[in-house]
């Protein structure tokens, strides 16, 4: 290894003939070296010039010779070597190659960079022969320096001392050493790898320097070793800024985490490496779904009214349009709205009003409080400009002519500002991720990778679990930070408000573990997953952690806060007011918080009017009324405070918080600290990265869901292809031999002929216990007429087009506008006596679109407790093989009822005419 001075570069050749044979053997060079090189620090030159005279030239294997005092000669060191060995029982040390051939977990090693900084080397990263191998050689050293000194040789001290001097005159100083000893037999590379790295000889060096110094002042030699020349020297030279820099490690990787998650820090390098590759991945596929979900919404918009004629010149456009290139998303539209006012709302909501122009009336709409909107400009005609704003409808007014959105944007966004003055047009658009989604998602991955695996990160038992192989996990848990193999015996005392089965029982034992980071429920439908995570969160409360509890859609996270709400627990529904359903409104933030403020707010518009009744008595008077202007903005701004500190108090006193994933990130929640358990509900429905959102605020989690209920929404078929569609549910059950799942296997809702299909068709025919269930049979004109409630009775339809037109024909028939209509979507986790699915689809193709997506079809199946109706067309719908079986399943265990053409005013057209099913194989 030498310094070249033209060059300014380190190089480091090495030769090892008789180890290596000729097309193996390694030179490198390790170009521009470090920051602190020779080149540039000051006093480099007299610095290089030492170090080039300091380094051997290039020694080869065969004539090395340590630079030890030259009343040793190589002979005689080496044979003194030899009889070490033998004393130390045959090479137990690091000579011995043929017994420390590489293992296949060693790593391969790039001998690349010299000098890395760093924590030093342990035999993890470079196993147990190479350590012993650097160990000898920095004895060797160690032993040279120390002899320097009882010897009062302070010259020759100084002047090993002055080569040492600086990390890389160190390192340069100790390959003699180093190179007199052979290395281990295959471990070459990582010999070269460890004789370069600065951190680790130091430390080996270090250890050696004392024990050598400690045995002399045993021997008498010296009388204290830490206060001899050669201790103090390394100490000054640790304490160099050089030195520090050195040891400091200088990449994003985590520290040492072995004493946190109880593995090595090469295991969690490993880890690290894993999630960053993950996160790579993800965030492309991410990208990658988002260009197409923007260009889709494009083609959406794009589809503007057309008003006829273009001649005509149009009038102030008054209507309500749908279009839609996918039948189920529907885009609603108002054209010629002006921006009227601006306001913030509570949780810094920016709430827009705008009006129709020259004072018309709305036209008749659909779009309703909590749809997501695109607002933008448009021209006389309705033509919409391209860009546009985001936004949910916060409310329709109740003169009929205006409406009011929460726009994502801020006070003085430009964009926003831009509507102001110009005819600005409303488009309803329904499935599509909105920006905010977006970007939430890609800052979890980002979160995940930056803070994932570090010390302060209180999800990191999570993450490591996530991302660990089989035997991390099993170290974890030896650490006592997980016990995967725990007992599972069911506990007495957790079955007083259901008799919980035996699954459920060890569901329920499992999940209040506090030293299992992660828990995976996984049970069909009706297994009891909601009724189960109730419990679980009310038990978690009791034994002292805060929850926070969070699912992919606002209608699963209000039913849980529905379920939660008769506990008795002091919970919080975070979330877009305008979002959530009325039942459910007492227990948002919005709400508490607001009735926390009633008082203050009253008191404070009292203020309010009588400044204000102030200000119009001394409008003369410039500076008095400059004064109650102040005042006034003093008022808002105390408003603003109160609203904040009230914010803070209510999440911060909550039992358990409730939101969407992606409301999860809301800054509100983070503020308030990270929680002990995170509970993610339908967690099979949502794609990983979201999930990320809440996992990586509590210590623990829990994912509760079914795989083969609804998947992912993902429109580009290249991130579905790229795995982007898989759900942290799927994939993190299928890890570590399914160590982290556990099954419900009885089912409690449905009538036993519904529930066999599901299991035949859903589930490899595993048989769901069956909970005695008694049927009734009937049609749905008839069923109220059999006296089924109509509460009791839900009407599901894939299509949100299908889903506006029943509920308008329901609303015909008195009594019927209680039963509820929705779609399959939004229906998941909930359920009814009576089910009637419309399907819609009727084509002679027989082409059934996403009614073949098999996963929703036992979503809307078995939300059914008693009776399921499947109004179809047969000949379309038979043409998907598994839609057939379904039919015939029917057909077997219940009754096909046949609509005849041209007979659909009622009952009369029903006969009980058997339709005929293609075959199917
Ligand atoms: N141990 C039990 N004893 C009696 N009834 C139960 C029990 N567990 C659950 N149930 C009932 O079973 C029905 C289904 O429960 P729940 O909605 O929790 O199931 P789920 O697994 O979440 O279903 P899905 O996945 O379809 O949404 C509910 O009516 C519930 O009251």
């Amino acid at each position: 290894m030498s310094y070249d001075l033209l060059s300014g570069r380190f190089l480091f050749s090495y030769c090892a003939a008789a180890r290596f044979p000729s097309k193996r053997r390694i030179a490198f060079v390790a170009a521009g070296a470090s920051p602190s090189s020779p080149s540039r620090s000051p006093g480099a030159s007299s610095l290089r010039r030492r170090r080039v005279r300091a380094a051997p030239s290039v020694p080869s294997k065969q004539d090395v010779r340590p630079a030890v005092s030259s009343s040793v000669t190589v002979k005689r060191w080496r044979r003194r070597r030899k009889l070490e060995e033998v004393q130390d029982g045959g090479g137990g040390g690091g000579g011995g190659g043929e017994e420390c051939a590489p293992s296949a977990e060693e790593p391969s090693t790039s001998v690349g960079t010299p000098y890395q900084n760093g924590d030093p080397l342990g035999r993890k990263e470079l196993a147990q022969c190479v350590v012993e191998w650097l160990r000898q050689g920095m004895r060797s050293m160690a032993s040279k320096f120390a002899a320097a000194e009882v010897q009062g040789d302070a010259a020759a001290l100084a002047l090993e001392w002055g080569s040492a001097e600086g990390r890389l005159g160190f390192v340069i100083q100790a390959q003699p050493y180093l190179s007199a000893i052979p290395m281990p037999q295959g471990l070459e590379a990582l010999c070269l790898k460890a004789c370069t790295h600065y951190p680790t000889l130091f430390d080996h060096f270090q250890r050696e320097l004392r024990d050598v110094l400690l045995g002399y002042q045993n021997q008498g030699l010296v009388s204290d070793w830490r206060s001899t020349q050669s201790w103090r020297m390394l100490k000054e030279m640790a304490s160099s800024s050089q030195h520090r820099a050195a040891v400091r490690r200088t990449s994003p990787r985590p520290k040492a985490m072995h004493s946190s998650i109880g593995v090595s820090l090469k295991k969690v390098r490993l880890m690290q490496d894993r999630m960053e590759e993950f996160v790579r991945e993800m965030s492309n596929l991410l990208r990658i779904e988002r260009d197409v979900e923007l260009e889709f919404m494009q083609e959406e918009l794009n589809a503007t009214p057309v008003l006829g004629d273009d001649s005509v010149p149009p009038k102030p456009v008054e209507y309500l349009v749908s279009h839609g290139l996918s039948q189920q998303e529907q885009c609603d539209t108002i054209c010629n709205l002006n921006v009227v006012s601006s306001s913030t709302g509570l949780g810094g909501l920016h709430l827009v009003l705008f009006r129709v122009e020259g004072g018309h009336k709305l036209p008749p709409t659909t779009l309703s409080p909590g749809d997501m909107v695109c607002v933008r400009t448009c021209n006389s005609r309705g033509e919409g400009a391209t860009s546009c704003k985001q936004g949910i409808v916060y409310n329709l007014g109740e003169d009929g002519c205006s409406i009011t959105v929460a726009l994502e944007s801020r006070h003085g966004d430009a964009t926003f500002s831009r509507l102001f003055g110009k005819s600005v047009r409303i488009d309803r658009i329904q499935g599509l991720a909105d920006a905010l989604t977006y970007e939430r998602n890609l800052e979890a991955l980002m979160l995940l990778q930056r803070n994932g695996l570090q010390k302060d990160n209180v999800s990191i038992g999570v993450v490591a679990t996530l991302f660990g192989d089989g035997k991390d996990v099993v170290k974890m848990a030896k650490n006592n930070l997980t016990r995967p193999y725990e007992s599972s015996g069911p506990d007495p005392r957790l079955s007083k408000r259901y008799a919980f089965d035996a699954s459920q029982l060890r569901a329920l034992n499992l999940g209040l573990n506090k030293n299992r980071p992660v828990l995976i429920i996984q049970g069909p439908p009706g297994t009891g997953k909601t009724v189960l995570l109730t419990e679980l969160i009310v038990r978690a409360v009791q034994q002292g952690e805060r929850v926070l509890v969070t699912a992919p859609s606002n209608a699963a996270v209000d039913n849980m806060v529905e379920r939660l709400s008769h506990t008795g627990l002091n919970i919080v529904r975070v979330g877009n007011p305008v979002r959530l359903s009325p039942s459910v409104c007492s227990k948002s933030l919005g709400e508490i918080v607001n009735g926390r403020l009633r008082q203050f707010r009253k008191e404070l518009e009292r203020k309010r009017t009588d400044l204000r009744k102030d200000l119009r008595h001394c409008i003369q008077d410039d500076s008095l009324a400059a004064g109650i202007r102040q005042l006034l903005k003093q008022l808002a701004r105390d408003l603003e405070n109160k609203e904040k500190e009230m914010i803070r108090e209510v999440l911060s006193d909550a039992q358990v918080v409730l939101s969407t994933n992606t409301g999860a990130a809301d800054p509100l929640i983070r503020k308030t600290g990270s929680f002990d358990l995170v509970i993610v509900d339908e967690a099979g429905q949502v794609i990983e990265p979201s999930c990320w959102i809440p996992v990586l605020q509590g210590k623990r989690c829990i994912l509760a869901g079914d795989h083969c209920q609804l998947a992912p929404v993902i429109l580009s078929r290249t991130a579905l292809d790229g795995g982007l569609g898989k759900s942290l549910l799927e994939r993190a059950s299928s890890l570590h031999d399914g160590l982290l799942t556990t099954q419900l296997t009885v089912q409690y809702r449905m009538h036993d002929s519904i529930a066999m299909w599901a299991s035949n068709e859903m589930y490899q025919g595993l048989i769901f216990e069956p909970f005695l269930i008694h049927p009734f049979y009937g049609f749905f004109h008839s069923f109220c007429q059999q006296g089924v409630s109509p509460t009791a009775i839900a009407v599901q339809s894939p299509y949100i087009a299908q889903v506006q037109l029943l509920r308008e024909k329901l609303e015909e028939y008195p009594g019927l506008s209680a039963v509820e209509v929705s779609t399959i979507d939004s229906f998941q986790g909930r359920e009814a006596d009576a089910v009637v699915i419309s399907m819609v689809r009727s084509n002679p193709l027989g082409a059934v679109g996403f009614l073949g997506d098999s996963r929703r079809i036992n979503v809307a199946t078995t939300r059914a407790r008693k009776h399921v109706t499947v109004v179809c067309d047969t000949s379309t719908i038979c043409h998907s093989t598994f839609l057939a079986r379904l039919l015939r399943h029917i057909r077997r265990y219940g009754q096909v009822k046949h609509v005849a053409p041209g007979s659909l005013d009622g009952i009369s057209g029903l006969g009980f005419s058997q339709p005929t099913l293609p075959s199917i194989s």
